[in-house]
């Protein structure tokens, strides 16, 4: 789960919020999504393409071989459709393996309201991504909404993702994250692949993910730096929820690092380091309907993996912040894509 095809970041609101502001006083005052869409739409497809394969090298680094990336800060047919081109491109030309997410409904655009946005999203959107899906010349495995109190709706949500599985897309989309919204029974009705953050899950909402088999996807990222309720990885686990481990890499959670994120999980979240390293692996690739391929060293998968400098392995999360000295190399397919520099005479 990461948001990495972006321009303009947001240190400003980063200040604005330890100063006390909300995620939502800023997203309704204009700022949050707003202020980086207007920046997207602004810029071109080689200045996305360059800063978001930096954001890959650093994620790869800290030994992400498979990413999800949304779209998202484009709102308008238009810019989503440069944000999917991007993304392709760096499928085509990079060695991350990427899963792509059309997450046109993650705001309601200026002078829209969500049901003008849904019905846009859903008689124009939709059909031309079918399309250029059909003929090739983009890849989007996922459809994503942002179902919250003043964005989309539970009803918008239900249309949109209803929508986007009639063209062949997994669902895969953000809930219950400020406001319980029902979002996670939506979803296991819907047959959804996966739900992020679920902070404000409700106990029927775990009950029903889980005899869905639907990935909760956990941010811990965001609830820290939101200072928001934790997810309850706990009671999700012991209730056979298939728990996932997301960055959420995005202009409000300024984080690359799952080693990080594991760290977080087990501290904030009070996962077992061997819950935490699940989470992050084999979970992570359910979550995007890749494990049979992804997430386990294993006969018949693809091989990626990373080879650290410790003599256990819980030192990756142990260390935080420690990655950078500890992953020695990074292996996609077989080839070591990265191997870390030593500096002479230490
Ligand atoms: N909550 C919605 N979307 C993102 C944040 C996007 C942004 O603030 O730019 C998330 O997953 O945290
Ligand atoms: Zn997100």
């Amino acid at each position: 789960h990461t948001h990495p095809v972006w321009a303009g970041d947001r240190v400003h609101e980063f200040a604005m919020k330890l100063a006390g502001a909300s995620y939502m006083d800023i997203h309704q005052a204009g700022g949050g999504i707003h202020f980086t869409v207007e920046h997207t739409q602004k810029a071109s497809e080689e200045e996305l393409f360059n800063t978001f394969r930096h954001r890959l090298l650093r994620m790869l680094r800290a030994g992400t071989t498979l990413v999800e990336c949304k779209s998202g800060y484009g709102l308008n047919l238009e810019t989503e459709l440069k944000m999917l081109r991007v993304i392709e491109q760096a499928r085509q030309l990079l060695d991350s393996n990427i899963s792509s997410t059309y997450c046109g409904a993650h705001s309601v655009p200026k002078g829209k309201n969500a049901t003008e946005a849904t019905d846009d999203i859903i008689n124009n959107h939709l059909p031309k991504l079918k399309e250029l899906n059909l003929n090739g010349e983009i890849h989007v495995n996922n459809i994503d909404v942002f179902c919250e109190k003043g964005v989309f709706d539970l009803n918008c949500t239900r249309r949109i993702l209803q929508a986007g599985k009639e063209i062949g897309l997994q669902i895969n989309f953000h809930g219950d994250e400020l406001h319980p919204m029902k979002s996670a029974e939506l979803g296991a009705e819907l047959g959804a692949q996966a739900i992020s953050h679920l902070e404000e899950i409700s106990d029927e909402g775990i009950a029903a993910m889980a005899s869905a088999k639907c990935a909760a996807v956990l941010l811990p990222t965001t609830a820290y730096m939101l200072r928001l309720k934790q997810p309850q990885a706990r009671k999700m686990l012991k209730e056979g929820v298939i728990v996932a481990l997301g960055s959420d890499f995005n202009p409000n959670a300024y984080c690359y690092s799952m080693p990080m994120v594991m760290h977080l999980a087990c501290v904030n979240m009070k996962m077992s380091m061997k819950e935490a390293l699940a989470a992050a692996t084999i979970n992570a690739a359910y979550a995007l309907g890749r494990s049979h391929m992804h997430g386990s060293i294993e006969n018949g998968k693809q091989g990626d993996l990373i080879i650290i400098n410790s003599s256990r392995w819980e030192h990756l999360i142990y260390q935080f912040g420690g990655h950078q000295e500890l992953i020695e190399y990074v292996i996609v397919k077989g080839k070591v894509i990265y191997k870390n520099e030593r500096v002479m005479g230490y």
